[in-house]
């Protein structure tokens, strides 16, 4: 067969391929429905397990070793449970909206624009773009009423806590009403032809270039210069067509600037992962099919051993925490508000004990919100 031919193929293989997982979705969307008339969970790793295991055996004799079936098959039941989630989701809380109206950091190709199209396009048909210069103008354009939704960065697997994200949670009405994790793929970007050894300036988010200290430390000579947004670097790169000048950022947002990659993997962890928090004006319930965290504030007080005494309140409930976080209160110096994040739903018994409690016991509580887990840890096979 000649080249083309064989690319007609693939191409019409792969189109089988893009119908079949289609199918496969629709299905997994069926089985939604059956699992809430029967009070059952969505995530089921008993049946995952079987059926992994089921597909490595059929893989063998077509020659697809275990390892690259059991790939593709967490991306496909990632996939299949998030779908499920959003979409149970949406009965309960009637999410699913024609048009949502969203505002993110930066504009088209920022980090946050791809946590928002990935967030959104599960349950809205179209997206409106609120593309913000601050954390705090996000804040505001939904609480003004000039977007639905905001998608804020909070902590991240190289630089840790956004801390103005936190401090913004302190004093905002808003609720957090989803979370989503999105892998940060750090590259250098420049106009096309550019040589680094000629390169003195570096454009990125401050959040951007602290992920990559290490990196940024073995270049000499180059300024640092701090922009809103990586979109927004990546707009100066290409405005001011200046080849010494670079942005650091994402490279698909950076193709659409006309960028090209001079180097990959500048992050200080190889696994650079960003959790953004999806926040509105009213709170929604988490259906009891589908795991769901809780996130509160608490002010303890500084009386001896008042953090512990609030924590075992969480032991005493079976509640297991994931996240602790302490920020400053304003206006009191050295006095620290924690944040937590529990693995619960708000309306789960336990956990409406453990803040009847945790308000007895402390100064200040508030919930920030409670919301879908959007983790779907890969089932492992077991022999
Ligand atoms: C589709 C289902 O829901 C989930 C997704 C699965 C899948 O995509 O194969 C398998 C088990 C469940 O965790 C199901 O239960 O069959």
């Amino acid at each position: 067969m000649e080249l083309d031919q064989i690319r007609t193929a693939i191409s019409d293989t792969d189109q089988q391929l893009l119908g079949l997982l289609a199918k496969r979705r629709a299905l997994a969307l069926a089985v939604a429905e059956a699992k809430l008339s029967q009070n059952k969970p969505i995530r089921d790793q008993k049946r995952e397990q079987e059926l992994l295991l089921s597909l490595i055996e059929q893989g063998k004799p077509l020659g697809l070793d275990a390892q690259y079936v059991t790939r593709i098959y967490h991306v496909i039941i990632e996939d299949s449970v998030l779908q499920q989630q959003a979409k149970v989701q949406d009965q309960l809380n009637g999410e699913h909206t024609p048009a949502v109206r969203v505002a993110f950091l930066g504009g088209q190709g920022s980090y946050s624009y791809w946590a928002t199209q990935k967030y959104f396009t599960r349950r809205a048909e179209r997206i409106i773009e609120l593309g913000c210069d601050s954390f705090n103008d996000i804040v505001k354009a939904v609480e003004t009423g000039h977007a639905d939704y905001a998608v804020l960065p909070i902590e991240n697997t190289s630089s840790g806590s956004i801390n103005e994200v936190y401090d913004l949670l302190q004093h905002t009405r808003l609720s957090i009403v989803g979370e989503l994790t999105h892998p940060i793929e750090h590259c250098l970007l420049g106009l096309p032809g550019t040589d680094l050894s000629k390169v003195r300036q570096v454009c990125s988010h401050p959040q951007v270039i602290a992920q990559c200290s290490q990196f940024l430390l073995g270049l000499t000579n180059v300024k640092i210069e701090y922009c809103e947004s990586s979109s927004a670097a990546f707009a100066k790169v290409k405005a001011l067509q200046d080849p010494t000048i670079i942005a650091i950022g994402g490279e698909e947002g950076g193709k659409l600037y006309g960028l090209e990659v001079l180097t990959r993997e500048l992050a200080n962890q190889k696994q650079n992962v960003s959790r953004f928090i999806v926040v509105a004006r009213k709170p929604v319930q988490v259906a009891k099919a589908i795991p769901a965290k809780t996130t509160f504030i608490m002010y303890t007080g500084q009386q001896p051993g008042a953090l512990v005494e609030a924590l075992l309140v969480l032991k005493q409930h079976g509640i297991s925490m994931s996240k602790l976080e302490s920020r400053p209160i304003p206006g009191n110096p050295w006095e620290e508000m924690f944040y937590v994040d529990v693995s619960a739903n708000l309306n789960d018994y336990a956990m409406t004990r453990a803040l009847e409690e945790l308000n007895n016991l402390t100064k200040f509580v508030k919930v920030l919100g409670c919301y879908p887990s959007d983790e779907v840890t890969p089932t492992e096979i077991q022999a």
